[in-house]
């Protein structure tokens, strides 16, 4: 029930359009009952079995016009008064009467069903546009170590397929909660006015057929939990494939990767099998009730008829069951409409998870903008772990401005993750990091960032324009901010020579450019972006040294007037830092200038005589 009213909460803003809804419902209904109440006069007159004959229950139809009065009989006294009119005419005319009131109510009852159904998907519209930009709003806003954690694919399922399902609960939710009850109440008012008796019957037998419905909708539920869990298990395998065709062809990995895809859409197809036979059983089942009820009803009321009772004329009880049959459709669909919302709400439940979490990074309440970048970068006795184990033991590292620091050592000492702790992508454990000698805590976050340019190993790129590409951290930039700072990276010849120049598209990733395009790219979009601090995770990726002299120089223009952090796998490239920092098992073990470092004669030197030899 929460999630249901928190996934109505996002239709908040319409509330407006709430009093409408339920008007044009009420609209709908009364002209339904109207076109098919006009049924028993008709009737009557047709087989000539006058209602005054039975006029021990109901009184004769008044032959003056009655005055107004907020009444149900009003409105049928009305209708005998000119009905009678005719009758008393022509019973051609009377016919004409009737067909003429039929089509009438017919039409508008049709006209307000339109209105209805344009309301609800306007709220629905509404509500899933609301839902998933909340939904985007709040996985930009997590930390990074959330992406690490959860699987991409589940995620995507959540905001496309999850959210889709959810909009069936939206409608649902309004039929089930105002519509259909509005209906069956409008109905059963008609029905008690023409047989109190058989009324009562029908609402005996209606409850028990209602009960057997909500059992299924509940089992529905938890079907429809776990077909949606290995929806998003398929659309991560299927995400993880086409990132990596290259690598599943070169290794011939093709028969593995159909297995592992296939067991998952076999898993699908047999939860998705076992809450569709559920979810169709619903239809007959209510169906089969509903029949049970009416020849209870024709059994009930036949032998009413047959045994002389005068409250009820043969019109009357054709009417009622004509009535009764329209009253199922609003029930079976409101049993129909519990079992999708059912569905929708363990969708609703799943998105709910993300939104509920919490980012584990965020700027504290009193936390001040980081206007100036003037001293240096501290970290003073930091210690992180990713779980319980730490990956980086009591660090204490110092940067001043203009400095260029570099960290090197052995694959997995942790040179990455220390370089993620000073953008805030996760916080220490214990120890603390200080910009300009205050805790980076004190500052908010959006501004240490844009005080920073990063350069990953990985160049990441979007499939857009190579312009977009690069103005990706300053959008506001001119082409010729964008192509100066490409020439700087060295990108500006080879821009100008792919066709479409700063226009081009460059695929998925970047997937149209080589390694080292792509890197002078990144290097490009760091060097618009004009940031007084550099993170630079060199590639590892071997370019051939046409390229790699590029890319280095691209670097060192980037680098040039900052304060410059570089985490270094090639260590010729660091022999100007100004300290070297050696890391081995999250510890740093040997601090220095290149030749400091080389006369100690310990890691680094050796990680150097390895280098020159390879
Ligand atoms: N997201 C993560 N969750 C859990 N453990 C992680 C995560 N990222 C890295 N680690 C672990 O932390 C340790 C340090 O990794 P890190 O990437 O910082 O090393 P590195 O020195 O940069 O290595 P490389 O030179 O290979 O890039 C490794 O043992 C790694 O397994």
């Amino acid at each position: 029930m929460k999630t249901y009213f928190r996934v109505l909460s996002y239709a908040r803003p319409l509330g407006l359009l709430a009093p409408q809804y339920l008007i044009y419902v009420i609209l709908q209904s009364v002209f339904s009952v109207v076109s098919l109440g006009i049924l028993a006069p008709l009737l009557n007159t047709l087989f000539k079995t006058e209602k005054v004959e039975s006029a021990a229950a109901s009184p004769p139809a008044p032959i003056d016009l009655p005055e107004f009065e907020f009444r149900l009989d009003y409105i049928t006294d009305v209708f005998d008064y000119y009905f009678l009119q005719y009758a008393q005419q022509d019973k051609y005319e009377a016919l004409q009467f009737v067909c003429l009131v039929l089509i009438v109510s017919i039409i508008l009852a049709n006209i307000f069903r339109y209105l209805v159904e344009v309301i609800s998907a306007i709220v629905k519209a509404n509500v899933i546009s609301k839902l998933r930009n909340t939904l985007f709003d709040r996985l930009m806003n997590l930390h990074i170590g959330y992406y690490t954690e959860e699987r991409k694919g589940n995620i995507m399922s959540k905001v496309m397929s999850d959210v889709q399902e959810v909009e069936g609960t939206v409608v649902n939710s309004l039929k089930a909660v105002i519509k259909e009850p509005i209906m069956i109440i409008v109905y059963f008012t008609a029905l008690f006015f023409i047989s109190v008796k058989l009324t009562l019957i029908t609402l005996i037998i209606l409850p028990l057929s209602g009960f057997i419905i909500s059992y299924i909708s509940i089992k529905l539920k938890k079907k429809a939990k776990q077909s949606q869990e290995t929806l998003g298990k398929i659309s991560d395998i299927l995400e993880e494939t086409l990132g990596g065709m290259r690598i599943i062809k070169a290794f011939n990995a093709v028969d593995f990767s159909k297995n592992r895809f296939g067991k998952q859409v076999k898993n699908y197809a047999t939860f998705n099998i076992s809450m569709r036979k559920r979810f169709a059983l619903a239809g007959p089942i209510s169906e089969i009730l509903g029949v049970g009820v009416i020849v209870g009803i024709v059994l009930v009321g036949g032998s009413m008829i047959l045994d002389g009772d005068s409250s009820l004329d043969a019109g009357s009880f054709i009417t009622f069951i004509a009535l009764f049959s329209q009253v199922l459709n609003p029930a079976k669909s409101l049993a129909a409409a519990f079992s999708n919302v059912q569905r929708g709400l363990a969708s609703a439940d799943r998105i709910f998870t993300i939104l509920d979490t919490e980012p584990g990074i965020k700027n504290s309440k009193d936390a001040i903008p980081l206007t100036e970048f003037n001293e240096s970068i501290e970290l003073e006795n930091v210690s992180f772990g990713y779980g319980n184990e730490l990956v980086l033991k009591n660090i204490n590292l110092k940067v001043n401005k203009g400095e260029m620091i570099a960290l090197v050592g052995p694959s997995g000492g942790g040179k990455s993750t220390l370089a993620d702790l000073i953008p805030r992508f996760y916080d220490v454990k214990s120890g603390q990091i200080l910009i300009d000698g205050k805790p980076i805590q004190n500052f908010k976050i959006e501004t240490i960032r844009s005080k920073m340019g990063i350069v990953s190993q990985e160049s990441i790129l979007f499939n857009d324009t190579i312009f977009n590409n690069i103005a990706f951290g300053k959008p506001e930039s001119t082409l010729e901010e964008v192509q100066q700072a490409a020439k700087v990276a060295n990108a500006h010849d080879f821009i100008m020579q792919i066709k479409g120049g700063y226009d081009a598209i460059i695929g998925d990733r970047g997937a149209k450019l080589s390694g080292g395009q792509r890197q002078r790219i990144s290097i490009a979009r760091a060097i618009l972006k004009n940031p007084d601090i550099l993170i630079l995770d060199e590639a590892t990726s071997a370019l051939d040294s046409e390229s790699e002299k590029l890319v280095q120089d691209a670097l060192s223009n980037l680098m040039k007037n900052r304060t410059s952090i570089v985490i270094a796998h090639r260590l010729s490239t660091i022999q100007e830092a100004d300290r070297i920092y050696v890391m081995q098992d999250g510890e740093i073990i040997e601090k220095g200038s290149h030749q400091s470092l080389i006369k100690k004669g310990g890691v680094y030197n050796k990680l150097i005589e390895i280098q020159s030899v390879s």
